[in-house]
């Protein structure tokens, strides 16, 4: 850098060349200016190396020359290195490159190898999918084709069957047919036999008849001449004997008394027989089958009745205490007893009576109360129910006739009880109306067009709105029965329990000796009264047939049991059990699969 700068060229070349440097800044300036050579710089460069030469440091300047050279040197080596050293790096990061070009290559190829691998395998699945829809296709059209055969070998095979049975029989039908000439052959030949055989024996009879006769006739006449001759001589001795004259004409008037006697009282039977046996087959039940021994058997007949479990047979007997046996709402009791009052006054004067209607839920004592009237009335007391008038058809009208003349018969009027009467009794313009119940309504209403002192007509139904306008013009009382209440209840519950547990006057029966098992007599233990209300409470909506059901199966669990005691728990557990049944019916009914319970 400074004037002494030597660079490993020849010294004289190097001279000038440091001549050059030397003179360097002072050329620059020199260019600056525009001048061209300048010969001062060569001159001081002259020197100077003059001034070296003569210098006595001549010898270290040399040597400091060559250091600098070598250290020159030395750095270039050092760049020559460094610049081999980046030509390495740059190798290696050529190398690298390449490795990675390489390497991408390969995975490239790689990449493509496998895709031409997948590819290749689809295709393989493809072909083989292909391979297996082809094949089964070819299956089916195989089993196809065998079931073709198959249905075309049974049609052959049902063909040739029916040919064979056709031919079959055929020749049955031939064989028959050949029979039957057969069979028609010998009949005639057995009835010509037959009637050879008749014509004889007729002809054999004919003269046996005819012997017989005359033998008859010869016996006849000996016995009538012998008559006669008895008569003859009887005669004769009575004309000639007064005593036996007297005789024999009171025996003839004793016996013609006996005669008429006789007939008198056949005439009295006939006539407590054909009320008996005149009853009409509608009337279900009646008061008016009176005759001597009845009273016996009816009486029979409620003892064996008391016995059986049936609610409904149980509350038909013994209602020999007035309306005790009938539980009612107060009200309702009261207007009954006026009504029975009444019907009894109109007919000690002669009045016509009043028609009356029941109406409301089944099972609530319509059929009772009647009854009940019926008997507190004086009156005689029939019941027909409306539902049996529809199958008679067109004898329907016969028998509603019937029941009118039979009634006349009652020597105490007759309370003529139509259960179910809107059964036949219902809307005249109704479709569902055949032409003999219409029939047999008019007949109804043709006798019970004035007002009656014979008949008193009381309806009971469930629906009142279908009667017809024409029936319920004709009735004067119009009576609700509605559910009972839970006063009701309670009553009815207690009546029941007493009816069906308490087993009273059961023990003393004979007839219960003689024909049926005594029941064993059941003891009640800690039913108290609030138990019974607590079930009065619960079973709301209850008909009075339905708590009496509910005894009776009180009833028949403690007979179920050997100790026949009846205790709280078993009741609860009946009650309970019966509820749930009537909620059961209810939601049945809701549905339309039982009758329902609510009037329309
Ligand atoms: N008010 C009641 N008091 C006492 N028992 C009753 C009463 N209501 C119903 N019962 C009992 O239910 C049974 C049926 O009663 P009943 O035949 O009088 O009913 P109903 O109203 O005529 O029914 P239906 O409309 O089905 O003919 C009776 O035998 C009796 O055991």
């Amino acid at each position: 850098d400074g004037p002494f700068r030597f660079y490993p060229f020849s010294s004289s070349s190097s001279s000038s060349a440091q001549g050059e440097q030397t003179s360097n800044p002072k050329s620059e300036g020199e260019d600056s200016k525009g001048s061209g050579f300048d010969p001062e710089s060569l001159e001081r460069g002259a020197k100077a190396l003059r001034e070296i030469n003569s210098s006595p440091h001549s010898k270290q300047v040399f040597q400091v020359m060559r250091k600098q050279e070598d250290t020159r040197l030395a750095e270039l080596a050092a760049e020559k290195i460094h610049f081999e050293a980046i030509q390495a790096q740059h190798d290696i990061e050529r190398q690298r490159k390449l490795h990675e070009e390489q390497r991408d290559l390969i995975q490239q190829q790689a990449q493509a190898k496998a895709q031409m691998l997948r590819y290749d395998d689809e295709l393989a699945r493809k072909r083989i999918q292909t391979d297996h829809e082809v094949q089964r296709k070819h299956n089916v059209e195989l089993v196809r084709m065998q079931e073709e055969s198959s249905t075309r070998k049974e049609q052959a095979r049902r063909a040739t069957e029916e040919q064979i049975q056709a031919q079959q029989r055929q020749t049955e039908k031939e064989r028959a047919e050949i029979e039957r000439e057969t069979i028609i052959v010998k009949a005639m030949a057995e009835a010509e036999g037959r009637a050879h055989e008749a014509k004889l024996t007729e002809e054999h009879n004919k003269r046996m008849l005819i012997e017989r006769i005359n033998g008859e006739r010869e016996k006849w006449l000996a016995a009538i001449n012998t008559t006669f001759s008895h008569i003859e001589g009887g005669f004769r001795v009575l004309l000639t004997d007064r005593s036996k004259l007297i005789m024999t004409v009171g025996g003839a008037t004793a016996l013609a008394a006996g005669v008429y006697t006789t007939r008198e009282g056949a005439r009295v039977m006939w006539g407590y027989v054909n009320r008996i046996l005149g009853q009409p087959s509608l009337i279900r039940e009646s008061s008016m089958a009176r005759f001597p021994g009845s009273e016996l058997i009816s009486k029979a007949k409620n003892k064996v009745l008391r016995y059986s479990t049936s609610a409904g047979a149980a509350g038909d007997v013994g209602s020999k205490n007035g309306l005790s046996n009938i539980v009612l709402h107060p009200s309702l009791q009261r207007r009954i007893e006026h009504l029975a009052r009444a019907t009894a006054n109109t007919k000690t004067h002669q009045a016509p009576f009043r028609n009356m209607m029941f109406y409301g839920p089944p099972g609530t004592g319509k059929t009772l109360v009647a009854r009940e009237i019926a008997r507190k009335s004086g009156l005689d007391y029939a019941m027909m129910t409306g539902g049996d008038v529809v199958p008679l058809g067109a004898q329907a009208v016969t028998k509603i006739h019937q029941i009118f003349d039979w009634a006349k018969k009652s020597n105490k009027g007759l309370l003529l009880f139509i259960d179910e009467a809107d059964a036949f009794l219902c809307e005249r313009n109704s479709k569902h109306m055949s032409e003999a119940q219409r029939s047999a309504l008019n007949a109804l209403l043709f006798r019970t067009g004035d007002q009656s002192r014979d008949i008193v007509l009381v309806l009971a139904t469930n629906r009142p709105g279908d009667l017809d306008g024409a029936v319920t013009d004709r009735i004067d009382e119009v009576i609700e029965f509605p559910l009972p209440g839970e006063e009701e209840r309670l009553k009815l519950l207690k009546l029941y329990l007493h009816k069906y547990l308490s087993g009273e006057g059961d023990n003393t029966s004979t007839w219960g000796n003689l024909f049926i098992k005594k029941p064993q007599k059941i003891s009640i233990k800690d039913v108290s009264d609030d138990v019974i209300r607590e079930a009065a409470q619960k079973t709301e909506g209850f008909s009075g047939r339905e708590i009496a059901k509910l005894m009776a199966s009180v009833q028949a669990a403690v007979y179920a049991r050997p100790d026949c005691v009846l205790d709280t728990e078993l009741f609860k557990e009946i009650v309970e059990y019966k509820v749930e049944e009537h909620h059961q019916r209810i939601k049945l009914a809701a549905e339309g699969g039982l009758p329902g319970y609510q009037l329309s």
